[in-house]
């Protein structure tokens, strides 16, 4: 069985006060947990994280990163920077990246090779819109989004990466994919994986994200391809991540 891991989108949320409570909270709470877990934060805090997380279970990183390597490209920052704070994660694709940012999958592919390149994991984020679930294109929408990143990745980094289900239309709404609904789309991106590395694919961490909060988590989590989560708004309090976290594991009632 594939580890559960719990990873929080801080987005651009949080001030050195309230992480250090959030991240103490979170620490204190910590016990019996059987899930892997994450935050990652925005990037003047990387630091703050590093001290106050280093030797602890919770594992950190970033929300974005360059493409590029270095050099003459304002307000980017690079990969080597983020693996400079000890990040193990960073995640790309993110929706909101793509919608404001104008981010196209293929350069989410290159920002994929940014992070593998500094021995980091890359969260790529797929999901589709309301409109486009509407029209019947979910699995083609990120089955494109995932192939195209999967095109450029050489076959031996399938077995590095994280895959994050968020559909957009149940991003900070409130309206969470069934488990059904979310196992589905797993299973498709599952397959699609096992396609292009058959035995790379089962030991990928596939997550959702998309309003999981402590009363809907412990079902969607104990769907057979969904192994784990990515967590915005319910990871900015200790109580509701900690409680998903701690979801994890239990027997599905
Ligand atoms: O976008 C998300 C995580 O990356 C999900 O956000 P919410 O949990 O606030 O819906």
């Amino acid at each position: 069985m594939r580890p559960k891991l719990i990873v929080g989108n801080w987005k651009m949320n949080g001030s050195r006060a309230a992480n250090a409570a959030l991240l103490e909270g979170i620490v204190a709470g910590l016990d019996g947990a059987r899930a892997e877990c994450a935050v990652c934060v925005p990037a003047p805090y990387l630091q703050q994280c590093e001290e106050a997380l280093k030797g602890s279970p919770i594992a950190w990183g970033a929300q974005d990163v360059s493409a590029y390597e270095g050099g003459a490209y304002t307000g980017e920052v690079c990969a080597k920077m983020l693996s400079d704070f000890a990040c193990r994660y960073v995640i790309v694709g993110h929706s909101e990246r793509r919608a404001y940012h104008l981010e196209s999958s293929g350069l989410v592919a290159r920002k994929t090779l940014a992070v593998l390149k500094e021995g980091m994991t890359p969260i790529i984020c797929v999901g589709e819109t309301l409109e486009e679930r509407e029209a019947g294109q979910t699995f083609d929408v990120v089955g494109d989004q995932l192939g195209t990143v999967l095109e450029l990745l050489p076959l031996d980094a399938v077995a590095k990466i994280v895959v994050a289900y968020e559909p957009v239309w149940a991003i900070g709404t409130g309206k969470t994919a069934t488990p059904e609904m979310a196992q589905e789309v797993h299973a498709r991106l599952r397959a699609q994986l096992k396609a292009r590395n058959g035995e790379a694919a089962d030991g990928v961490a596939i997550l959702y994200g998309g309003s999981m909060k402590p009363d809907n988590a412990r079902e969607l989590l104990a769907q057979p391809d969904i192994d784990g989560g990515l967590i915005g708004g319910a990871a900015l309090k200790a109580q509701d991540f900690l409680a998903i976290i701690h979801a994890t594991g239990m027997p599905h009632e």
